[in-house]
């Protein structure tokens, strides 16, 4: 639904060169909710503006449901015909709402519609139909500044929804907001793309963003994606820096060079079974269970466990294999970093 192909971003100021984006290929399925996640500084919002040409990339090219907008004329303000027309089908949603204050929630919804002509009555009906499906039927008249966050957040939505998009783009969306109102617009965000089969790209510093509510992400340092996958597979990997983050279960103790630690990853129905049991009953052997967590990711039940084997890595050649024999992610702990080794 949205595939980048070496995008680049540089700008030039003061004489200094940054680049903001550096090489950067991402693919979006259609359907699915896709986090781009990483620190200050490291491109996350220079990628988006450049998804739906606020910001023209230096070099590369952005495809959005089939069509090329990079080969489409004009960026910002200055958009050609066809690249407006193309934009209106990307809803987007920012950090700090961008609502008018001296308009009603209803008339803020229906801004995107006036400007593409749409008749009055057509665009109350819409813009009831839309403040409606994100809960806030009852604030039409209101004014923004009458609003929590979390409202002015769910009229943004709804604004973003107004040319009935395919695609969503989500800068922070949920970075103003606390905890729980940010839960709340997340749940929103999943329950429209399950409903309207819209595709959300969305970009967060926070990892809790990416574990709630998204199917597949990319982790971006330094204008560069240096890892993307779907959730599911991130899991299974043990090298993974997202699944890392995303599913830290801290450091349980020195390692010694004459015990084994393991890090068990199992998912979907794999917890039913009692495999550490089995495992020392098999092997007679003492196992040390270090530490262990259950989240929900991706919507999946994801486990995972870190245990101590008596004897080093060679020793336990064959219950590692057992345990990967049962279905189960099986990485063994480099001693000296913690590290999958
Ligand atoms: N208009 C600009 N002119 C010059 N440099 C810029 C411009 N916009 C962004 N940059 C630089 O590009 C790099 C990436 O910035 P970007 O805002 O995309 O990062 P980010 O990951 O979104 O960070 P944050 O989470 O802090 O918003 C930074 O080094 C930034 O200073």
């Amino acid at each position: 639904m949205i595939t980048t192909k070496g995008l680049t971003k540089v700008y030039r100021s003061q004489g200094r060169e940054v680049r903001a984006l550096d090489d950067v290929d991402l693919h979006v399925r259609q359907g699915e909710v896709f986090g781009v996640v990483g620190t200050s500084g490291a491109g996350k919002s220079t990628l988006i503006r450049c998804v739906n040409l606020l910001e023209r990339p230096t070099s590369g090219t952005v495809t959005v449901d089939g069509v090329d907008l990079t080969a489409l004329s004009g960026s910002e303000q200055r958009a050609g015909r066809d690249l407006r027309a193309a934009r209106q089908r990307i809803g987007m949603v920012f950090q700090h709402f961008n609502l008018l204050s001296s308009r009603t929630v209803q008339q803020n919804v229906e801004l995107p519609l006036e400007i593409t002509g749409l008749g009055r009555r057509e665009r109350r009906r819409k813009a009831a139909e839309l403040l409606d499906l994100v809960g806030l039927a009852d604030k039409a008249r209101s004014y923004p500044g009458q609003l929590s966050g979390g409202q002015k957040q769910r009229v943004g939505i709804a604004r973003a929804l107004a040319g009935d998009p395919k695609v969503l783009l989500s800068d922070e969306a949920t970075s103003a907001l606390d905890p729980e109102t940010t839960r709340s617009v997340l749940k929103l965000l999943r329950e429209l793309n399950q409903q309207l089969g819209l595709t959300i790209l969305l970009i967060t510093h926070e990892m809790d963003v990416i574990k709630s509510v998204c199917d597949s992400a990319a982790l971006m340092r330094g204008g560069r994606v240096v890892e993307t996958g779907q959730l599911t597979d991130l899991l299974s990997d043990g090298h993974s820096r997202i699944a890392r983050d995303l599913f830290p279960l801290g450091d349980f103790g020195t390692r010694t060079p004459d015990r084994t630690v393991l890090e068990i990853t199992f998912q979907g129905d794999a917890p039913a079974q009692p495999f550490v049991s089995q495992l020392a009953r098999t092997y007679q052997i003492d196992i040390n269970i270090l530490g262990a967590a259950v989240e929900t990711i991706a919507g999946r039940l994801v486990g995972r466990m870190r245990v101590e084997l008596p004897g080093s890595h060679t020793d336990n050649v064959v219950p590692i294999g057992y345990l990967r024999q049962q279905g189960l992610q099986v990485d063994v702990l480099d001693p000296s970093n913690g590290a999958a080794a």
